[in-house]
């Protein structure tokens, strides 16, 4: 196989209550990338469409984490990267993590799969860091892994992968403003109070059981963030409307999709999920900030084979 397309999904990370350590994938939003072998070594960015990139290699997230493989690999040709971009940077659905993502794993396929998911998430960390000023793995791993995921630890990597619900669905709004996750992290406190530490990975555990036993009551009362939310909801205009409403509507829980602006919300079927899009495009809709909404299933494969 010389050229491969793919689907590289969109994912949500920190689930309100843990920050830089939980995600999950989604199915209906994600961007598009070919990749193809060259006999010129090296990675070349080629083509992007759909946002304003760099194609200089050691800027563009792709690039980076290919080239991680790439030298750790040594392969005997090269690879031109294709960016079609679904996932608009800056949304805080992981736009920089399904770049880093895909090209690794893109790559890893062209070559007959020698690394597996965990070594492909570190490669593809390398790139995140360009993007975030910090190699988290919580949107790569769910995008490589699918489903939900929780990375025990980055330093060695271990990435531990949850069970998911059947009838849960997501809804995304996508207020179209930029919240870059390097200024979102550098807003946030470096210590916490004991008291917030306790809430908070009581909430982690709790979400984490609520996963294993399709405890939706359970993992309604744990989508509590009381370390970051504060701080970075601040950042996105009517974000507490939309957080009342949505739970008016018949959400489990609602809370900052990655460092923001998108906000999640989780719902027990598909029905509820769209009732949720409705109440969001309501509050958005009487203001002058441009919007999207999504719904979506829990993507439990990760990246997809397209051709
Ligand atoms: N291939 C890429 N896809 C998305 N963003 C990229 C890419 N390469 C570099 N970047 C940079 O990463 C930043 C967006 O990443 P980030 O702030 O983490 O947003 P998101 O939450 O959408 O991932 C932007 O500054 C963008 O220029
Ligand atoms: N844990 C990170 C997640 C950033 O997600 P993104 O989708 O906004 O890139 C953080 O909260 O900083």
């Amino acid at each position: 196989m010389n050229e491969i397309k793919i689907f590289s999904p969109a994912t949500v990370a920190n689930v309100s209550c843990g920050f830089d350590v939980l995600g999950f994938c989604l199915d209906t939003i994600g961007d598009e990338m070919v990749i193809r072998k060259t006999t010129e070594k090296g990675i070349k960015i080629t083509k992007i469409v759909g946002a304003d990139l760099p194609f200089e290699a050691h800027k563009n997230v792709a690039s980076v984490s290919a080239l991680a493989l790439y030298n750790h690999a040594n392969p005997d040709c090269g690879f031109e990267i294709e960016i079609y971009k679904n996932i608009k940077p800056g949304s805080g659905i992981g736009s920089s993590s399904a770049s880093a993502a895909g090209s690794v794993f893109a790559i890893n396929e062209l070559l007959g799969r020698p690394y597996n998911q965990t070594q492909l998430t570190n490669f593809a960390m390398k790139g995140e860091a360009v993007a975030s000023g910090c190699e988290h793995a919580d949107n790569i791993a769910p995008a490589l892994f699918g489903g939900f995921t929780l990375v025990k630890s980055t330093t060695p990597l271990q990435v531990l992968q949850l069970p998911t619900p059947e009838d849960l669905f997501v809804t995304i709004i996508h207020p179209q403003i930029e919240v870059k996750t390097s200024e979102a992290r550098a807003i946030l406190p470096k210590q916490i109070p004991l008291q917030n530490a306790i809430t908070q990975w009581s909430n982690v555990g709790s979400l984490v059981h609520a996963l294993h036993t399709n405890d939706y009551q359970l993992l309604s009362q744990a989508l509590v963030d009381v370390v970051v939310e504060p701080y970075r909801s601040q950042l996105i205009p009517h974000f507490d409307s939309v957080k009342t409403e949505v739970i008016k509507a018949g959400a489990l829980g609602a809370g900052i999709s990655g460092s923001g602006p998108s906000i999640f919300a989780l719902s027990k079927s598909k029905k509820t999920a769209e009732d949720v899009a409705k109440a969001m495009t309501t509050i958005y809709a009487k203001t002058a900030i441009n919007f999207n909404t999504y719904v979506s299933k829990i993507n439990t494969q990760g990246m997809k084979i397209l051709s």
